[in-house]
């Protein structure tokens, strides 16, 4: 039997890469910067153009119609978020926004593949790093042609974590994103990193560069590619309180083992946050 979905996640990484070309070739020239939610929630023109591209090539490559796209972009002018049963893209062209004006060197294409509401591959393109992080449903991860496995470490006192304080700048919010990194950070751990893109975040959990990465207001196209990918590195993801893993809740945990998951999510202080298939506020 034909190996399903083979041509797509090889098509995924040919068009990330194509996609990555052209975010370092706009990121030579000067870029218009715009806002969406907040005044530092950034879109520029090329976040809109490569999520253009990126669609334009999928359609050209798999335009029987069947295929269903969910861009950051795409949704942030007022598409609906709807993950059905049929082969859906979940894209984010340019994860790593404020990176990327500001010349920040990690800035990451995330595409992610479902079928039946199951993520089947995820492909995160850190452009400016030229490193290409895949992996499919049951058949490993790799960096490039080299395959890669979470940290084995156990101790939450050796251990790297991962956290964003995103885009909010509530008071309310920020102070328990920075009260529960304080309460990380005197465990004590050994550090607490934060790359700006939750796709190249993930990447590193999935790589064994750090131990865990969660972040609280996160969207699904942030993160989808990055959830196959730690997976099929040995880690696991879970929602931010311990539960299973919701696509659609804007929250995450991901780790190397449960041991570290467990130990971080009692420090961690939840805050609501709308879902991503919420239905959309007519304006
Ligand atoms: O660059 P984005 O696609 O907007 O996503 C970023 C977000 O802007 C940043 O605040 C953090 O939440 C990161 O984890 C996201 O990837
Ligand atoms: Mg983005």
């Amino acid at each position: 039997m034909a190996d399903p979905w083979q041509n797509e996640y090889d098509f995924a990484v040919q068009v990330a890469r194509a996609a990555g070309a052209v975010i370092r070739k706009a990121g030579e020239e000067e870029i218009k910067v715009q806002t969406k939610s907040s005044t530092v929630d950034l879109v520029t023109k090329t976040d809109e153009r490569v999520e253009k591209i990126i669609i334009g090539s999928l359609k050209e490559g798999f335009g029987d119609g069947t295929h269903c796209f969910i861009g950051e972009e795409s949704v942030s002018k007022g598409e609906p978020v709807i993950l059905t049963d049929k082969p859906t893209w979940i894209i984010d062209p340019v994860d790593g926004t404020t990176n990327f004006v500001h010349g920040f060197p990690f800035v990451a294409v995330s595409i992610a593949f479902a079928v039946n509401k199951e993520l089947e591959f995820g492909v995160v393109y850190s452009c400016l790093e030229d490193k290409m992080y895949k992996a499919r449903k049951g058949k490993g991860a790799f960096c490039d042609d080299e395959q890669i496995q979470v940290s084995d470490v156990k101790d939450i006192h050796k251990s790297i974590i991962i956290s964003e304080h995103g885009t909010d700048r509530s008071v309310e919010k920020v102070t328990k994103i920075f009260s529960t990194m304080q309460k990380i950070l005197c465990i004590p751990v050994h550090g607490l990193r934060g790359s700006g893109t939750a796709a190249t975040n993930m990447c590193l959990v999935a790589s064994g560069a750090v131990e865990a990465f969660f972040e609280i207001g996160i969207h699904l196209w942030d993160i989808a590619a990055g959830v196959v990918i730690v997976r099929e590195a040995g880690g696991l993801v879970l929602d931010v309180d311990g539960g299973p893993f919701d696509l659609m809740s804007r929250r995450m945990m991901s780790a190397n083992n449960n041991v570290i998951a467990q130990r971080i999510i009692k420090e961690i202080e939840i805050f609501p946050v709308e879902r991503d298939d919420a239905p959309v506020q007519k304006k």
